[in-house]
């Protein structure tokens, strides 16, 4: 078809609802790339808290939690799954109750060490393997991988955001109301620009692209012209395999 594979790391960070798990899943996908989405791992440590019966604010129990927590995450963009104590948890990581917990659960210090460490492990293996990958969340760019090839901020008004999550809810079977919902994403982003640990912020080197007004396919392919501009898309080899 003529397109070509991703060499290197995108970093796509920015609030809930920007796009980020739409347009990086498809822009992983497009260019022959790996894909990690690193929110479902905080919510897996979030959802390990929950079942073991520990306030998500007990930092320290927190902390305990996720150092014992089995957790996989994987990255084939079509089809990457999150696996807690060997059964995937997906679907449950998106409901409520680990919405709620997932804000404190991910400031907690020893857990982001933790997560940003395995991060950075299969950051490295998909260079070694496919060569690139598209990797969200909220401090790729500033704390993850701060040498990515190209880093993108997703914004959009907080009021389309909400918008879109209380659509998505309600795709999944979960009533929300529209109030509620901009509630909870207002409160997430307050906690999660506000933490002293990797705060949500745009790197000094990121594109920003507000999404406000552009729908899924104009922004995938704001970011593939993007990933163009930085000569990130090379012709693909026939082995799949990068050489030495
Ligand atoms: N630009 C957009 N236009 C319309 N709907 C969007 C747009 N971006 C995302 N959505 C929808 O909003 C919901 C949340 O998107 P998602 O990719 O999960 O965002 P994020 O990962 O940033 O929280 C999804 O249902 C998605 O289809
Ligand atoms: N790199 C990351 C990714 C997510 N987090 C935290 C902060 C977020 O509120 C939660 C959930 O992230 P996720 O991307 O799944 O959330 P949304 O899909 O945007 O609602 O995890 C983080 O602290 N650092």
């Amino acid at each position: 078809m003529g397109h070509g594979e991703l060499r290197g790391v995108v970093a796509l960070d920015g609030p809930s609802g920007t796009g980020k798990s739409s347009v990086a899943r498809k822009l992983a996908a497009a260019l022959g790339a790996r894909y990690l989405d690193t929110g479902a791992m905080y919510r897996a440590v979030a959802l390990a808290v929950l079942r073991a019966g520990v306030d998500p604010a007990d930092a320290e129990r927190v902390a305990a939690v996720a150092a014992t927590a089995d957790l996989v995450q994987t990255t084939d963009p079509e089809a990457s799954t999150t696996t807690l104590d060997g059964t995937d948890v997906g679907a449950e990581i998106r409901g409520p109750e680990v919405t709620t917990a997932v804000s404190p659960v991910s400031a907690v210090p020893e857990v982001r060490e933790l997560l940003v460490a395995e991060q950075r492990r299969i950051i490295a293996e998909a260079l070694e393997q496919v060569g690139g990958i598209v990797v969200e969340g909220r401090d790729i760019g500033t704390a993850v991988a701060p040498s990515a090839e190209l880093k993108v901020y997703l914004t959009a008004d907080a009021h389309a955001r909400a918008q879109r999550r209380s659509r998505q809810d309600a795709a999944s079977g979960r009533a929300a109301s529209l109030d509620q919902t901009l509630a909870d994403v207002r409160r997430r982003d307050d906690y999660d620009s506000t933490r002293a640990v990797s705060p949500l912020r745009p790197a000094e080197d990121a594109v920003e692209l507000d999404t406000t007004s552009l729908d899924l396919p104009a922004t995938l392919a704001a970011l593939l012209e993007l990933v163009e501009d930085r000569g990130l898309r090379v012709a693909a080899q026939p082995t799949g395999r990068v050489g030495g």
